[in-house]
């Protein structure tokens, strides 16, 4: 232990040395102000004015005290969990591409639909961007004296937690080291459909198809992360009690009332509701779990005498200076408890829109078998030739986004379609809508992977803010490399060895912050 001691009893002090000066300068409602002035007057697209004033930005009309919260109820227009979307389609055919919505008190939201307006929003990013927090986290980590992680940390804090993990993280070189790891877990994930697809009597489904989905992300995660394999990767029913099974459990429970909390009335702030107390069950189990895992891992690290010569995300992120011990710690809870469910469900999207699209599945298949025949390894050098990968990738974000929106809360003032926006306001990007829109995708309902590709010329048509599945900027998605690599080895295993079809009804898209497919009735032949 005596290295980590060392380096976490370093990092403590660099951290305070760089908090407080910087976080005052920053967040200070006089320096925000001050800094927006500048920022306006270089940014303005339309004289001053024409510039039309806050107030006026249309939007729906919402009772007083609780706005139109009611609509996002399960009785009201727009049921959260199957609606999200369609709510935000539906505001831009009634107010534009600009409206103003409040969701309940201190929730007043303006949302874009215009690549020209997104891109605004996250130009005046600056270099401490802000995203409104996720309360109902920082509520829980508040009151179990926690760190709040880095989705919820803000300015200095933010940047200094966010420069460490940035290095390990979003370089391609760091990321790439983990490729034949992660192509290890997807292999075998394919050979585990391959023993259900031969006994012959299941028509090709894999029974409880979404569940084998998170046994793979977790299992990568948990080698990525921790340089351990949980053992997650078996068609057995995983026992009920243990850490795998009880930490998947846990997560689809958490992102469940996540979701409810997060798009209601805060009561939970005030007494603890059966939604709060799910939550914080599932919370609980997550972090004791994950806690217990990474305690493993410190005592294992605290027995080397020198650092260890195997990479592992969380030994990486233990020499970085400038981290304490207790915020390396949360974000390898954060990324393993958080992270797997999406990139499981964007997987499955994937597959969907290919079993959907057999011209496309077909060309991929094509495209795969050129670049990587079957048994040679996949490292990162071999994803970066596959460009039909890519644009399948981000067709299917288009019609089957993983997140709808991106938010931020601005930190200065702009104008967005011809509106003053001021500081502070919440900003809901809502790339979902532009998806939809033929003015920035010829036949927007048809599954194009084609549209992507540079050698096209409908390539030059795709406008730079349009599609935005990560996020952007100093603050996109940190997990980015991670998930993009993942998903894509997770294709390649899948469709070398099998045509994937469907079965019966449509996949529809069930709100859960993250979107998660309401079926998975995929059909699996192997191929000759
Ligand atoms: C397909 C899967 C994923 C999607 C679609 C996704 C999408 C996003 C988006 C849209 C954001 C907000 C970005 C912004 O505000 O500009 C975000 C933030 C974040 N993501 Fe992901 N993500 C995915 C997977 C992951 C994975 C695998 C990890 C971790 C290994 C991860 C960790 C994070 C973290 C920690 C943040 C907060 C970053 C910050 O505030 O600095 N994500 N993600």
């Amino acid at each position: 232990m005596s290295h980590i001691l060392k380096i976490a009893g370093r990092r403590t002090a660099v951290r305070h040395q760089l908090r407080l000066p910087g976080f005052w300068r920053f967040c200070g409602r006089q320096g925000v102000r001050g800094a927006a002035t500048t920022a306006t007057a270089a940014e303005q697209v339309a004289p001053e004015e024409t510039v039309r004033p806050f107030q006026e930005i249309p939007g729906p009309k919402g009772l007083p005290f609780i706005g139109t919260a009611l609509d996002y109820s399960p009785f009201g227009r727009f049921p959260i969990h199957t609606q999200l979307g369609n709510s935000a389609i539906e505001r831009y055919k009634t107010h534009g591409k600009i409206y103003r919505e409040k969701l309940g008190p201190g929730r007043e939201m303006v949302f874009v639909c215009d690549p020209k307006d997104i891109g605004t929003v996250f130009r005046s990013d600056g270099r401490l961007p802000e995203r409104p927090p996720v309360n109902s986290i920082a509520t829980y980590r508040k009151m179990r004296k926690k760190p709040p992680g880095l989705g919820n940390l803000m300015g200095e804090d933010w940047h200094r937690v966010r420069s460490s993990v940035n290095k390990e993280m979003m370089r391609p070189k760091s990321v790439g080291a983990y490729a034949t790891m992660q192509d290890d877990v997807s292999r075998e994930m394919a050979e585990l459909i391959q023993t259900v697809v031969r006994k012959g009597d299941s028509g090709g489904q894999v029974d409880n198809f979404m569940n084998l989905m998170h046994k793979w992300g977790l299992e990568s995660l948990s080698l990525v992360i921790l340089g351990k394999r949980m053992g997650c990767l078996t068609l057995d029913q995983l026992a009920e009690d243990s850490d795998a099974q009880r930490m998947i459990s846990a997560v689809l429970e958490f992102f469940l009332y996540f979701g409810k909390l997060e798009m209601s009335l805060p009561f939970y702030r005030y007494f603890s509701t059966p939604a709060w107390k799910k939550f914080e069950t599932a919370m609980d189990t997550m972090n004791s779990i994950a806690e217990k895992m990474i305690g493993e891992k410190l005592t294992e690290l605290s027995k080397l005498e020198e650092p260890p010569q195997e990479t592992d995300f969380l030994s990486s992120l233990l020499s970085q200076k400038d981290m304490t011990l207790d915020e390396a710690v949360m974000m390898a809870i954060e990324l393993l408890t958080g992270a797997f469910e999406s990139t499981a469900n964007t997987l499955a999207f994937n597959l969907y829109c290919l079993a959907k699209n057999p011209a496309a599945q077909q060309k991929l298949y094509e495209e795969i078998m050129n670049v990587v025949p079957p048994g040679q390894p996949i490292d990162d050098r071999v994803l970066n030739k596959m460009s039909y990968l890519r644009a399948v990738f981000k067709e299917t974000s288009r019609l089957y986004p993983t997140i709808f929106f991106n938010a931020r809360t601005l930190t200065r003032d702009v104008v967005l379609s011809g509106y003053h926006v001021p500081a502070k306001t919440q900003i809901i990007m809502a790339n979902n809508v532009i998806s939809t829109l033929p003015e920035y995708y010829p036949d927007p309902e048809a599954y194009i992977p084609e549209r992507w590709l540079r050698t096209e010329s409908s390539a030059a048509n795709v406008q730079a803010f349009a599609l935005l599945p990560f996020g952007y900027g100093a603050r996109m998605c940190v997990g980015r490399r991670f998930a993009e690599q993942e998903i894509f080895l997770g294709l390649i295993r899948i469709i070398q060895k099998f045509h994937v079809g469907w079965d019966g009804e449509d996949m529809k898209q069930i709100y859960k912050i993250f979107n998660t497919p309401d079926r998975d009735t995929f059909i699996f032949r192997e191929r000759e």
